[in-house]
């Protein structure tokens, strides 16, 4: 992680700031280090009041590493907080009061009321020309615009955001560079996405997961059992001493800190650091996640889904061919194709209208006569309604459906036309005229580049990919063999995607799903990770747990080493800390108490100066190795493709043996430097 000074002072301030008993009491462990440091201090300041004889160098020394070690902690916890004040902070100066055109409908555009952006509410209407910031989060129900989203992004390349498709929902504090759109409102003020995303970098909004409560919970069973430990060893020494007639050479302080070395204080105090810092390392993939849950399951993925349109395609479907049945004009299609998409604000819509203007200049206005039926993803099929005259088209099948519940003629050559433009990867629309099939509309996507290689190395990692789609399964089968992923599930609903990850989750699976459209939002919602795209519909972004600003279908790549990164950092650390506290164990037991048990000496192998020198390079030692493994906690054990159970007994055997194995030399050598100072 890049640090500058400046972070470093504010992570320093914020360590004493964080001293405040009701952030110490979130973190069990390290609160019990909390009332060691405060209690250590009591005992001191008793003996320079004289009330006890406890008034030496021993006592405050130890005082002071206590406090160094919460200090420590927090500045771990701070410093892994440091960058996301750091974008925060960028992010806020995108985030301004704006001047926004509210308007009452769309029919009277040219009436505007100027408003302030935080006087917006859900569903307010508002016009945004070429050079405005767009005043709020929502849809664009009118128009289409190219945007610059760089506020967000911190990309460049303008954005094209247009009303009906998949492709409409829009950002506050990003700014119309053309046209002119009307957006609804789709969220209050203080609850726009750059909220969330300032409230989600700062760490504000940063709950525990579950795992991490789990780990949290059997950190303070540890922990009440080295209590245990503590005052039974209390108990014998003190019997032992009045045996030998002797005073107890063990005092409250020295017990005290013989807890915080032996409790699992490492991995309590990296704990929150780690979490944080895979949070941050996944902001500066581009990705937002909206619970630290979904990271840590992304760990452990190993379905994805996706869904084609817009996702693994570019998303705006164009219009290129009209290809008539036998006995029709090319005209006379392309005419009722236009009449049929008078009212089909979706992209594939208005691009018909342009293919037919451009082809054969036809252009026609909506008449008040024309009752219009709208795209749904359930009926696949659009249409007009015209007195007794009408047109509609639609997915073959479901016009092919249609067509036989009517009783109509459907010609042969209408499958011929409809395979051809399947076959290639296009999208193939069947128009009806009343009793006529007049023959079928080509429409055209594009995959988005370099995929391919990239399922590729999700295929290495584990993960089967599946390319879930409402489009045919011809189509459906020619763009998955292009963009490389496992298995496609074509002609599916919005139902039948969600049914499809309930299936997979029923078998076990962990399963991740990216989706840009209001079709996909069932499906979102239920993933365990679920990514949205950047440029999809409001309704897919508030369904998921997690958002590409890049809109890139493989960027669950990134996000599943993230995850990994995470939970092995996390397991790693885990093992070296109790590793770790254990083998303190054999390193100040012995040294304590063979004055009063001689028979311990054959423990000692560490041959420490004194008992004092011994707790007290244990308690350094302990204080320190919090600091020496915050840029392990920040930057994350290193991942490397490896069978889970191979990385499992590797990192055990590393960071178990390192845990046992440091405590002796970091020990050893601190009670030599501090034998060197007092002699
Ligand atoms: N404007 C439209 N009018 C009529 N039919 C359409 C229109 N747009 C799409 N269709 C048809 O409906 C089908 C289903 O569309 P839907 O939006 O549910 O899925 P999709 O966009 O093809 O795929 P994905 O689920 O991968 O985004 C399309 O494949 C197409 O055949
Ligand atoms: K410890
Ligand atoms: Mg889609």
């Amino acid at each position: 992680m890049h640090m500058n000074s400046t972070m470093i002072k504010r992570a320093v301030f914020d360590s004493f700031k964080k001293l405040d008993p009701r952030t110490q009491i979130q973190n069990p462990v390290m609160f019990l280090v909390y009332l060691s440091a405060i209690a250590v201090t009591l005992i001191y300041l008793a003996g320079w009041l004289g009330f006890a004889n406890t008034h030496s160098m021993y006592t405050l020394t130890i005082a002071l590493l206590l406090w160094f070690t919460c200090l420590f902690a927090n500045f771990a916890e701070a410093i892994a907080e440091g960058r996301g004040k750091a974008q925060a902070d960028s992010l806020r100066k995108a985030k301004k009061d704006i001047e926004a055109f509210r308007i009452e409908s769309i029919e009277t555009k040219e009436t505007i009321t100027k408003v302030n952006s935080t006087q917006l509410h859900k569903g307010d209407l508002v016009l945004v020309e070429a050079g405005m910031l767009i005043p709020a989060d929502g849809d664009v129900i009118e128009g289409a615009a190219s945007i610059d989203e760089s506020a967000i992004t911190g990309e460049s390349a303008p954005v094209i955001r247009e009303a009906g498709g998949d492709r409409s929902a829009v950002s506050g504090g990003t700014r119309v560079l053309s046209d002119s759109i009307v957006v609804q409102i789709s969220q209050e003020a203080g609850e726009g996405f750059l909220d969330k995303m300032i409230a989600m970098v700062e760490g504000a909004s940063r709950k525990k997961t579950p795992n991490e409560i789990a780990l949290q919970i059997f950190l303070l069973a540890l922990t009440l059992i080295f209590i245990l430990v503590v005052l039974a060893m209390y108990g014998f020494s003190e019997f032992a001493a009045q045996e030998q007639g002797i005073p107890n050479p063990t005092s409250i302080t020295t017990l005290i800190a013989l807890l915080v070395c032996l409790a699992p204080t490492t991995i309590g105090a990296l704990l929150s650091a780690i979490g944080i810092a895979g949070m941050s390392r996944l902001n500066q993939e581009n990705v937002l996640a909206m619970s630290g849950r979904a990271i840590e399951a992304a760990g452990d993925v190993d379905v994805l889904l996706l869904d084609k349109t817009g996702t693994i395609t570019l998303g705006n479907r164009q219009a290129v061919a009209f290809l008539p049945v036998e006995g029709v004009e090319e005209r006379e299609l392309a005419l009722a194709a236009t009449l049929s998409s008078l009212a089909d604000d979706t992209p594939e819509g208005r691009s018909v209208l342009q293919l037919a203007k451009e082809r054969y200049q036809i252009e026609r206005e909506k008449d008040a006569a024309m009752e219009f039926i709208p795209f749904s993803a359930m009926t696949r099929m659009s249409g007009v309604l015209f007195g007794s005259y009408q047109i509609r088209k639609g997915a073959a099948d479901s016009v092919k459906a249609f067509v036989q519940k009517n009783k109509i003629a459907w010609p042969k050559e209408t499958d011929k036309l409809v395979e051809k433009i399947a076959r290639s990867g296009g999208t193939p629309l069947v128009v009806l005229e009343n009793e006529r099939v007049l023959g079928v509309i080509h429409l055209k996507d594009i995959i988005k580049e370099g995929v391919q290689e990239k399922f590729e190395d999700m295929r290495k990692m584990g993960i089967k990919t599946i390319m879930i789609t409402g489009d045919n399964p011809l189509t459906a089968a020619a763009i998955a063999a292009e963009a490389g992923v496992d298995d496609f599930l074509a002609q599916a609903t919005p139902e039948g995607k969600l049914a499809m990850i309930k299936d997979y989750q029923k078998k076990g699976h962990l399963v991740a799903m990216t989706g840009d459209g209001t079709n996909d939002a069932p499906a979102l919602a239920q993933a365990d990770v679920a990514v949205a795209m950047n440029t999809g519909t409001q309704a897919a972004k508030e369904a998921g747990n997690m958002v590409d600003l890049d809109s890139s279908p493989t960027k669950l790549i990134q996000i599943v080493k993230i995850g990994k990164q995470l939970l092995m950092t996390r397991g790693a650390l885990t093992t070296f800390s109790i590793a770790n506290d254990a083998a303190k164990y054999f390193a100040i037991i012995p040294a304590l108490f063979t004055t009063i048990y001689p028979g311990l000496e054959v423990l000692n192998i560490m041959h420490l100066h004194s008992s004092e020198s011994a707790i007290l390079s244990a308690v350094l030692f302990n204080a320190l190795i919090i600091v020496a493994l915050i840029p392990l906690a920040l930057k994350g054990v290193k991942y490397r493709e490896l069978p889970a159970n191979k990385l499992l007994a590797q990192n055990l055997l590393v960071y178990g043996l390192g845990g046992i194995i440091t405590p002796f030399i970091g020990i050893k050598l601190i009670d030599m430097i501090i034998t060197l100072f007092i002699g």
